[in-house]
């Protein structure tokens, strides 16, 4: 018998789980609206333009593989900082960022998660409700106990501002409260500049600490500095703030894993001691980050030419999933004749709608339909085509009724 007799067997992930069922299916019309990967309009992978430039250029210049530091690659730690604050935020310049380069979005929370852990005992994290799944995971796993603000309302399928506020009010002072900064996975719906403002009204009246999720920035909008707005405006009003970044969406480098944890603090002198027990957490867990990822995001940001195209290649991601948007928005109310108002297909934002089919609904979008999605009723827009979007309608309406 096996020493491991008592290891069981873990359920498949929520949302990579349902990439790995989606490539067993053989059905030629199968669908993969789960994980959120861009793909193009023939339901491609993409290699963005600006990262094959960027890797000829690496090749050429022929760099080593020497160990980076634990902090990562530091060419990559400030790029990463200046795309999120601006280049000329003087938050910059008085050198109150503590940047460290992560294993992308995911390791950048795990790594703020283990920091929450040992130097705030007792404190919460503050999560929306519903969030990306993986959160509860991360928090649980570094020890790190949570709860839910409200942020979903089904009745008006948008935001409940007011549950929202009251929630965080009435949490513990001190709590760290996860924001998304763009783009909300799972429910693509974003406050507007002015709910930014109340939420920064409310999280500073409590002494709450923010910690945003950056995992779109560019993506949802097309513009870089228009979805880093509302971490600038917490910035801006000298909060202590944290911020975990992903360049897995907006520059494509999905299984690179490049990300930072970045935290803003109210001296270089806290700065420097913050990011010497970042790098204290680091070194036992994975001892310093990948090269390659970093590399490539370094020489993007560093060249004029290429950080232009990049943006330009962004606008065009987001520009197709807004053209996606549209078409299933027609389809649906084309086909739908209960009148039903499916225009939150069009108000909501980055690559997920929130179609509002419950476990059973989505359960017959894959047996029925061989539409993949999760079981919360998040539908990924990255991969879907104009060309399927008639047929992924009415698998929804055959779903909703
Ligand atoms: C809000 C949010 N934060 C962090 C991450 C982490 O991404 P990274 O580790 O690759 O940087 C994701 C990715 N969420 C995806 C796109 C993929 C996933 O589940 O990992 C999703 O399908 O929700 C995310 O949606």
């Amino acid at each position: 018998a096996s020493r491991f007799e008592g290891v069981t067997m873990a359920p498949p992930d929520p949302i990579l789980g349902v990439s790995e069922a989606f490539k067993a299916d053989t059905d030629p019309k199968k669908l993969n609206l789960g994980v959120g990967a861009y793909r193009t309009e023939e339901l491609q992978p993409k290699v963005l333009d600006v990262v094959k430039k960027a890797e000829n250029l690496m090749l050429e210049r022929g760099e080593n593989k020497e160990y980076l530091p634990i902090e990562g690659l530091a060419a990559f730690n400030k790029a990463t900082a200046e795309l999120l604050l601006g280049a000329d935020n003087p938050i910059l310049q008085q050198g109150r960022v503590a940047t460290i380069q992560g294993l992308s979005g995911t390791g950048s929370l795990r790594l703020a998660g283990a920091f929450i852990e040992r130097y705030f005992p007792g404190a919460k994290v503050l999560i929306s409700s519903p969030t990306w799944g993986n959160h509860k995971n991360i928090f649980n796993d570094s020890r790190v106990p949570w709860s839910e603000y409200r942020y979903y309302d089904p009745k008006t399928v948008g935001l409940d501002f007011d549950g929202m506020i009251a929630d965080i009010k009435a949490a513990p002072e001190g709590t760290f409260v996860l924001l998304h900064g763009c783009a909300h996975n799972p429910t693509g719906i974003d406050p507007t500049p002015e709910q930014w403002e109340k939420i920064a009204d409310v999280i500073q009246e409590k002494n709450h600490i923010p910690f945003f999720d950056v995992a779109y920035q560019g993506f949802a909008s097309g513009s870089l500095d228009q979805d880093a707005s509302s971490v600038r405006l917490f910035a801006a009003r000298g909060m202590e703030v944290f911020v975990a970044q992903s360049y897995s969406k907006n520059l494509g480098l999905y299984a690179e894993r490049v990300g930072a944890i970045n935290v803003i603090c109210s001296s270089s002198d806290v700065a420097t001691r913050v990011k010497s027990q970042l790098k204290r957490i680091a070194r036992p867990m994975y001892s310093n980050p990948p090269v390659h990822g970093a590399r490539i995001v370094a020489n993007v940001v560093g060249d004029p030419t290429l950080f232009n195209e990049w943006k330009v290649e962004m606008e065009a991601m987001a520009g197709r999933i807004k053209g996606v948007r549209q078409k299933l928005y027609d389809s649906l109310s084309a086909k739908d004749k209960s009148g039903k108002d499916w225009s939150f297909i069009l108000k909501q934002i980055g690559m997920f709608s929130f179609t509002g089919l419950n476990k059973a609904q989505s359960d017959n979008m894959t047996d029925k339909w061989h539409i993949y999605m999760t079981k919360d009723g998040r539908i990924s827009l990255a991969g879907l085509s104009l060309a399927k979007c008639e047929y992924l309608a009415d698998a929804i309406i055959d779903s909703y009724y």
